[in-house]
């Protein structure tokens, strides 16, 4: 555990044309905890998470992870496994030839590759399903294979973008259960969107609320709740802080998310 943040947004703008997808953004992640940014549809939050892992450049204010500017992108890159919305595990590979194909991808050492994919696959439970086709993996298991391959650099700061969109209850838990595990074993701090509540509550440590560009809630499940008054969930708060109804359009329908197992067939 450090001082220095993992994360430190200041001053944060970001525009599609005319379009204000991120408008004067703060926010601070202390090093080691599980934090949670949600917000409804077109709330910026992927394009927040963009900026951070240095696949969008910064246009305005400024972001630091553990205290070196993203400009320096290669630096930053080093310090950072990230699992984006789209899928990134090819079907037609094994499990282990796409851990494999990140190792190389990422310079791990041709001596330590053979222990580290075991090591990741491993952390998240796929050690006997290495062998066989992602194609015909579940979309628990691709995603706990796009966890894995995101480990493989050993990064400090995990960032995962809707890591359980579109998967049933079980799923979700599974994929959880190993960023727990992950996280307990080795301090890494981990950054994640999602639109399940239950989820934010149940495994985020602090949580923003982001809604047109900006943070309009930030603190514990707990803090959260009680600031809106006794007996309050999350989404009320939710409900309050946006004005969205979640289940009127502002949140993604998740019958219509990605099949992830299907995508990949
Ligand atoms: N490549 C792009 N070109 C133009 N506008 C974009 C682009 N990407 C995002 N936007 C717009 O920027 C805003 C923020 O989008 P962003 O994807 O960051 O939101 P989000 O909170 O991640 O939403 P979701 O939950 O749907 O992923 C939205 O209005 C979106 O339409």
């Amino acid at each position: 555990m450090t001082d220095v943040p993992a994360v430190r947004c200041t001053g944060l703008r970001y525009s599609f044309g005319e379009k204000a997808a991120v408008d004067g953004l703060d926010l601070e992640i202390p090093a080691g905890e599980v934090f949670g940014l949600l917000g409804p549809n077109g709330a910026g939050k992927t394009t927040t998470i963009r900026m951070i892992t240095t696949l969008l450049p910064v246009t305005h204010g400024k972001i630091d992870v553990f205290g070196i500017d993203v400009h320096r992108r290669m630096a930053v890159r080093r310090l950072i496994g990230y699992v984006p919305q789209q899928l990134s595990a090819d079907g037609t590979l094994t499990g282990r030839e796409n851990v494999n194909l990140f190792a190389r991808l990422f310079d791990v050492p041709r001596r330590q590759r053979k222990e580290q994919v075991e090591r990741a696959l491993d952390a998240v439970g796929l050690t006997q399903d290495a062998d066989r086709q992602a194609s015909g993996y579940s979309g628990g298991m691709i995603r706990r294979l796009e966890l894995a391959q995101a480990l493989i650099s050993s990064p400090r700061l995990l960032i995962l973008d809707e890591p359980t969109i579109g998967l049933d209850p079980v799923a979700r838990s599974s994929v959880w259960e190993r960023i727990e595990q992950i996280r307990r074993e080795t301090g890494m701090t981990v950054l994640v969107t999602t639109h399940y509540m239950d989820e934010a509550e149940q495994y985020c440590e602090r949580i923003a609320l982001m809604h047109r560009g900006r943070i309009r809630a930030l603190g514990t499940p707990a803090e959260l709740e009680a600031g809106l008054g006794a007996g309050s969930t999350l989404d009320d708060v939710f409900r309050a802080m946006t004005g969205d109804q979640l289940d009127g359009g502002g949140i993604r329908d998740v019958r219509s998310a990605r099949r992830t197992a299907r995508r990949l067939g």
